[in-house]
């Protein structure tokens, strides 16, 4: 099943509750937070604070994106403010398995993301490890950005990792997903997409999320 996780990245910062709940009673699956340092990438956004009252207003997945540099920093209090998935970016975690671990002591699910230009193998030694795998399908750090196409490569052959282990791992993409790229970023394997641009940019929230889906 397609599960569908709106970016509220593109959502209108100044009604946040607002724009949470409308793709609450659209039917998302997840709240995909965007989580930016201004180190890791050339922006910034939201911390715990944010998420923790967001968490009073619904009950959905909030599903995590951290591109921020010592994500470790970060578990305790994001796990207090109510993440439910912790994704971390590989380029930003020498010490990997240790953050596996702390992640899972605190009760959240591991997210491991991948910038396009990093390989898969750098995930090898840990896949058994984790619930979901992030393939950006754009560079971090803005929305609203043009689809990489070479990804759909990696995402095929990141299903075929996890199916030849024979483990029950997401795969989720974000970036550029819309209309047009959401059938082949499903063809080559996601089961998770993240969208912003394309539902918070359109005037029909319900109906932008159905069409990704489909
Ligand atoms: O993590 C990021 C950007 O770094 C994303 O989650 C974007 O917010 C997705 O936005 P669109 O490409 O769908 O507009
Ligand atoms: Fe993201």
């Amino acid at each position: 099943m397609i599960k569908i996780s709106p970016s509220i990245l593109s959502a209108d910062f100044s009604k946040l509750g607002e724009e949470i709940k409308n793709i609450d009673q659209a039917g998302a699956e997840m709240v995909h937070i965007d989580v930016m340092d201004g180190h890791f990438v050339p922006n910034l956004t939201i911390g715990a604070p944010v998420i923790a009252a967001l968490r009073k207003i619904t009950t959905k997945i909030f599903d995590v994106h951290l591109m921020v540099e010592n994500p470790q920093d970060y578990v305790v209090s994001f796990a207090k403010a109510g993440t439910d998935i912790f994704t971390f970016h590989i380029e930003t975690a020498p010490h990997v398995h240790r953050i596996i671990q702390n992640i899972k002591e605190n009760n959240m699910k591991v997210g491991i993301a991948l910038n396009p230009g990093t390989p898969l193998t750098t995930i090898n030694e840990i896949l058994d490890d984790i619930d979901m795998v992030l393939l950006m399908t754009v560079n971090p750090g803005f929305g609203g950005q043009k689809f990489i196409p070479s990804v759909l490569k990696k995402i095929k052959e990141l299903k075929e990792m996890i199916r030849a282990r024979n483990l029950n791992i997401d795969i989720q993409v974000d970036g550029g997903i819309n209309k047009v790229t959401a059938p082949q970023v499903v063809a080559a394997g996601a089961n998770i997409l993240v969208a912003g641009s394309a539902i918070y940019g359109s005037d029909n929230i319900a109906k932008s999320i159905e069409d990704l889906r489909k």
